[in-house]
């Protein structure tokens, strides 16, 4: 497997300081090593540099939009390349508006890509429906055919071109949804898998029914988009917005090893590691080492060894 790394440093799509240290806190931990130990072909292609935008007066509801759109449309430019370079892509935030040019990038050197969304969020707000105006909680809604319309035109955003197809998504781990949110879900008729359904199904069939539903038809690469506050905050505290009733080490891991027999995975984000919030650092390396894993749960790590 080849893979291609990009960092993104970016903290504007919310309000809490610090998640832009985890792309240098992931590689800290030893990310490039263990995946070469594994067998894989890396290219480290460094951390992006956001320029700060001076005044960024919300639109609507939509805060920092200027600088959100830039960091996306640099990331989106740089994924495109990693992708053109012939390499799987992981996306290091940095919070989860980044999303918006990861996928926009992927999409973009290509067919059309399926989306597996592992997040105790749906962030699929519209610039109308969000409460915080934080755009880490939206940006599934720029990037999805379905709800062009419903968007705003908001600055430093024209660029992005909807890539996303609701038939072509799955969320995994849902548990703190807005009213807004779950009602695009049902209108779009988007396929979740919230906890509720996970505690029912078990890991495994969640599994093979978003694979069922993802390769309904042809068989499109896979976007990864994986927030690190799907998992529990037992095991992984450091992040912006903890939600009790988690996945826990185990199904976390489980998603990305089925995920990468797939043969499919063609970009991951892992996102939303913020050593500040972490009140230990116990609690920094919990979380830090978790997303690690989780990366190489993606590449061909397997737990027998
Ligand atoms: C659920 N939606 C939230 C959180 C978005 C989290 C983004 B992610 O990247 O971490 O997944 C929260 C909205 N609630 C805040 C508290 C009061 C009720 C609304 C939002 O700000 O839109
Ligand atoms: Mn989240
Ligand atoms: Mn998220
Ligand atoms: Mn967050």
């Amino acid at each position: 497997r080849s893979v291609g790394i990009i960092g993104a440093p970016f903290s504007g799509g919310q309000p809490k300081d610090g998640v832009q240290l985890g792309p240098d806190l992931i590689r800290a931990a030893g990310l490039v090593n263990r995946l070469k130990e594994q067998g894989c072909d890396v290219k480290d292609y460094g951390n992006l540099a956001f320029e700060s935008v001076s005044s960024d007066e919300p639109v609507g509801l939509a805060k920092r939009p200027r600088a959100v759109g830039r960091a996306n449309q640099q990331l989106a430019d740089a994924v495109r390349r990693i992708k053109h370079d012939g390499h799987t892509c992981v996306m290091l935030g940095g919070d989860h508006s980044l999303a918006i040019g990861s996928i926009h990038g992927h999409a973009a050197s290509g067919s059309e890509v399926s989306v597996v969304w592992v997040d105790a969020h749906a962030d699929i707000n519209t610039p109308l429906t969000t409460t915080t105006g934080n755009i880490h909680g939206q940006p599934m809604s720029y990037v999805i055919h379905e709800l062009h319309n419903k968007i705003p035109v908001i600055p430093n955003f024209s660029w992005i071109k909807p890539c996303i197809a609701a038939k072509d998504i799955v969320y995994i781990g849902l548990r703190d949804v807005d009213p807004g949110e779950h009602y695009i879900l049902k209108y779009l008729g988007i396929k979740t898998f919230s906890m509720s359904e996970l505690d029912r199904l078990g890991i495994a069939k969640v599994m093979e029914q978003t694979c069922d539903h993802i390769f309904t038809k042809v068989k499109k690469p896979i976007h990864l988009s994986y927030d690190i506050d799907a998992l529990d905050p037992s095991v992984a505290p450091a992040t912006g917005t903890p939600v009790v009733g988690g996945l826990t080490y185990r199904e976390g891991v489980y998603i990305t090893e089925h995920i990468c027999q797939t043969d499919l995975l063609s970009a991951v984000d892992i996102v939303e590691v913020n050593p500040k919030r972490g009140r230990t650092e116990d609690e920094v390396q919990s979380t830090v080492n978790a997303a690690v894993d989780l990366v190489l749960g993606c590449f061909g790590r397997v737990r027998e060894g």
